[in-house]
């Protein structure tokens, strides 16, 4: 299926935003941190918000669900003026995701969860069949981890739970405040993935906050670059910021590595992946020996009954054993057909691996790629650079 078809397919259950003058002066400073800005962001999309510290981000961030009551401007939810609207109502209908999940520590997750239902009057019954499938939503078992703390959770699965209760109470739209900032690059990669999972089954409006540029050109249908005073000095695709940076500021901003951006905008999904042989744990180890053999394979991806891979031994390793064992790799290089060719090269650097296993749908083995593919890849964009 083509890029477009999937685009338009996409099931939209977003609210269109759209700003006017939205400006804000705190107390006591000489200009005001949002100096009336104008924008619209369409249904179902998601905007990266990027820019220099203290260029206003977070301040225009939270005046859309009036953390922060704005001084001036309008805010329009669809066709409804929202600037003066009881923001714990707003609130209900805008959810709210902040580094380390945000999470009450003396609440267990599934509390956590039921918070907004909670507040809207849902019956228990209803608030728990909701919490249960927030947390497959967000990848979580629900049986593992509804009942424990937060601290009882990494750093990623509290973020995961910041994002299922965000999403509670089915909000049209989602406010992530640089809500990956604080996990490691993998888990960081794991959880982009994830967010576009969910983003195209859900389709919601969603505004990010970000500092990390190649966060925003993986995440971002658009990316709003902005200078001091929220002023929008660029608001377009990652393709076209990329390609032509509206001003020297951007480019400077895009940064010297751009060649190397390129990488983010390619998914693994666009690329050829090998098919490899696979084998199943128990199989008869001879007979798979031989059938990497014959299709002059040196690696084996073993899978799970379910597909999941598992391990990644050579052939020759796999011949010293009678049956395929099941010995779970936890170091496995693993990416997700949404990831790109960045994150594929930081997982192999990571696992200090020459390729990666790529899995597609309910985690199963989509085939491989190496490390030859992402240098090609790199190659390939120099070129056109410089032509
Ligand atoms: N409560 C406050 N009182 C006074 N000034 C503030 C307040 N909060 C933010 N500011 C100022 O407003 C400007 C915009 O701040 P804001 O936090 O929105 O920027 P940002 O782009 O999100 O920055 P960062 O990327 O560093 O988080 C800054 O100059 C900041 O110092």
């Amino acid at each position: 299926m083509s890029e477009t078809t999937v685009q338009d397919q996409r099931t939209v259950s977003g609210v269109a935003i759209r700003l006017e003058g939205v400006t804000k002066r705190y107390p006591g400073q000489q200009k005001p941190a949002v100096d009336a800005v104008d924008l619209e962001i369409a249904a179902g999309e998601t905007v990266m918000f990027v820019g220099p510290s203290g260029c206003g981000k977070t301040t225009l961030l939270k005046m859309l669900n009036r953390l922060i009551e704005p001084s001036g401007g309008k805010i329009f939810l669809g066709d409804e003026d929202v600037t003066g609207q009881d923001p714990d109502r707003l609130r209900r209908r805008i959810g709210y995701v902040i580094q380390a999940g945000g999470l009450f520590p003396h609440m267990t997750v599934g509390t956590n969860i039921g918070i907004v239902p909670g507040m809207l009057g849902w019956d228990k019954k209803k608030i728990a069949e909701r919490t249960d499938e927030l947390l497959d939503l967000v990848g979580l078992d629900p049986e593992v981890y509804r009942d424990r703390y937060p601290k009882e959770l990494s750093g990623g699965q509290q973020q995961r739970v910041g994002v299922a209760r965000a999403l509670a109470a089915d909000p049209p739209v989602l406010l992530m405040d640089e809500p990956f900032g604080a996990v490691d690059p993998i888990t960081r990669q794991r959880l982009q993935d994830e967010l576009l999972r969910i983003q195209e089954e859900l389709g919601k409006t969603i505004v990010f906050v970000t500092h990390d540029f190649d966060e925003a050109v993986k995440l971002g249908d658009k990316i709003v670059v902005f200078d001091v005073g929220a002023r929008v000095v660029q608001y377009d695709t990652p393709e076209a910021i990329l390609a032509e940076p509206a001003e020297d500021y951007v480019a400077d901003f895009v940064g010297a590595g751009a060649t190397l951006k390129q990488l983010t905008l390619t998914r693994v999904a666009d690329t050829e992946l090998h098919t490899p042989i696979t084998a199943q744990v128990g199989e008869d180890s001879a007979a798979v020996v031989a059938r990497a053999t014959e299709a002059g394979e040196q690696y084996v991806v073993v899978t799970d009954g379910r597909g999941r891979p598992v391990s990644w031994p050579s052939v020759a390793e796999l011949s010293r054993t009678t049956s395929v064992p099941g010995t779970r790799d936890d170091r496995l290089p693993v990416v997700g057909l949404r990831s790109t060719l960045n994150d594929a090269l930081d997982t192999m650097l990571a696992a200090s691996q020459g390729g990666v296993v790529v899995t597609g749908r309910r985690d199963s083995v989509a085939g491989v790629l190496v490390v030859e593919q992402v240098m090609a890849a790199i190659q390939a964009t120099r070129g056109e650079t410089r032509g």
